[in-house]
């Protein structure tokens, strides 16, 4: 393949294209997800005993600088360092930090670059902090629409109850084709699930969720025509090829879409496909809804809680106990490993995975499939870069599908970004006629897989990778 990462292989994505999504996102979605920060720190004072004056303080005072950070973005102001926080990323965000971006401001960095830099740069704010360094700005949003999540859950939870209980896998080809089919279907709710992120939605009301989270088979079919890629068969035949796998989810979102992940964790592992799941979860807060451990933890305990969801009857809660008593055992048993990784919360895209995060590379190579989930590993995928929309995914992940070893890929996406890859020749045309955003509204969505067939060239053997960044 004829690109070199150091010159990347398309413009990068910028939001001085006033076109753009990007240009939509700084302008004026950043400022209302950061004004929700300012709003729920004011909340969690309210909440404070009037004695504990220091915290009241640092509270103020991250008020304070979130208040200038939103006053520098939009007056289109320069990017300014990230300050040592002791976090043991704070050195690699300094060095892309002053090699590509020290002149640059929030429009004209790459949008890859300041997305993340702005959420790292909150995370700073609270980390240097003694009273709040480990508070999670939006934790509460999680948490309330999870809760207003309950219709959908407690549907899905009936749902997976039975599905468990079918007799486990003993290769024969009616089996192997019931699996198939609740494969495909646990795969779409872990998929659609993906609309429900806080960062898109700024502003959701309980219907809005709801009609987002309706998930019954006839909606299934219904969104199907929006699925714009599909490999999930391919995937499907490399899960029933490989009994026993290993398979890892660089997960996304909380709350429901990690509650669907779940879901299609159970099922893999009872019906004996799988043998065991790791997750990868943000190690700080971040794009507002992504899982940290922490959120991983709590959905756990709320499964199980009596009184999370007040008006659950005993049966509806006995079925999300039993669901969660079984994660429990996976997890005890070590079927389902949660991990995190730095390298997931930094500016750099994933063709720079295994020269930028070799152990955690090296550990991916032993997984039989690696799902990544959602948006932005989407677009860290495919170096979030302006392609062709016919450009074939393989081309798109870079060094991925051409390092000897790279383990097979499935992207599970709803398209909410201007960058969408694979498509057949006319698509983007059918599309654009009726709909100019497309490619951003989250209506449309994409199952894209690859797995390495050992004929290509060693990428790093031909392109010494190094650390560039996708610039502009
Ligand atoms: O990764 P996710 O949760 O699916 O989406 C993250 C997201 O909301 O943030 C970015 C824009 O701010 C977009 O890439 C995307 O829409
Ligand atoms: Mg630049
Ligand atoms: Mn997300």
């Amino acid at each position: 393949m004829s690109v070199n990462p150091v010159n990347p292989p398309r413009p990068a994505l910028v939001a001085t294209n006033e076109d753009s999504f990007a240009y939509i996102t700084t302008t004026s979605r950043w400022p209302i997800i950061v004004t929700k920060i300012i709003d729920d720190i004011y909340k969690t004072r309210h909440l404070l005993d009037l004695s504990e004056v220091d915290k009241l303080k640092e509270g103020k005072e991250i008020i304070d600088s979130i208040g200038e950070l939103k006053y520098s973005m939009q007056r289109k102001k320069p990017l300014i360092p990230i300050e040592d926080d002791g976090d043991p990323d704070i050195g690699t965000w300094t060095y892309v930090f002053n090699t590509y971006f020290k002149d640059d401001n929030w429009y004209s960095a790459t949008w890859l670059f300041t997305e993340c830099y702005l959420y790292r740069r909150i995370h700073s704010m609270f980390a240097r902090t003694k009273h709040w360094n480990d508070y999670d700005p939006f934790f509460r949003q999680k948490e309330d629409t999870f809760k207003a999540s309950y219709n959908a859950i407690i549907e899905i939870a009936k749902r997976i109850d039975e599905l468990v209980y079918i007799p486990k896998l003993h290769a024969d080809n009616e089996e192997i084709n019931s699996g198939r089919i609740i494969f495909h279907e646990l795969v779409r709710i872990s998929l659609w699930g993906n609309s429900t992120d806080l960062s898109l939605l700024t502003n959701l009301s309980y219907e809005d969720i709801n009609k987002l989270q309706d998930m019954g088979t006839k909606k299934l079919e219904e969104l199907e025509k929006n699925i714009l890629v599909n490999d999930l068969e391919k995937a499907w035949n490399y899960i029933s090829e490989h009994r026993n796998s290993r398979i890892d989810i660089i997960l996304d979102n909380a709350g429901f879409e990690l509650y669907g992940d779940l879901v299609l964790s159970d099922w893999l592992i009872q019906s004996g496909y799988v043998k065991e799941i790791y997750f990868h979860a943000k190690k700080i807060p971040w794009f507002v809804s992504d899982t940290t451990p922490n959120d991983f933890n709590w959905i756990l305990q709320t499964l199980q809680s009596e009184d999370f969801f007040l008006s659950a009857s005993e049966i509806e809660k006995s079925f999300l106990k039993k669901f969660s008593n079984r994660l429990q055992y996976y997890i005890d048993n070590s079927q389902l490993i949660l991990t995190s990784d730095y390298f997931w919360t930094s500016p750099y895209s994933y063709w720079h995975l295994a020269e930028q995060a070799p152990n955690l590379y090296a550990d991916l190579c032993k997984s039989n499939l690696v799902i990544f989930k959602g948006d932005l590993n989407y677009r860290k995928l495919v170096y979030d870069c302006n392609w062709e929309t016919t450009t074939p995914f393989k081309d798109a992940i870079g060094p991925l599908a051409s390092m000897k070893g790279s383990p097979p890929i499935l992207t599970l996406r709803t398209c909410k970004a201007d960058v969408v890859v694979g498509l057949e020749e006319g698509t983007e045309e059918r599309l654009t006629a009726n709909e100019k955003d497309w490619m951003y509204s989250g209506k449309y969505a994409g199952f894209s897989h690859y797995a390495y067939n050992g004929t290509t060239l060693k990428m790093v053997d031909i392109y010494q990778l190094n650390d560039s960044l996708c610039q502009t």
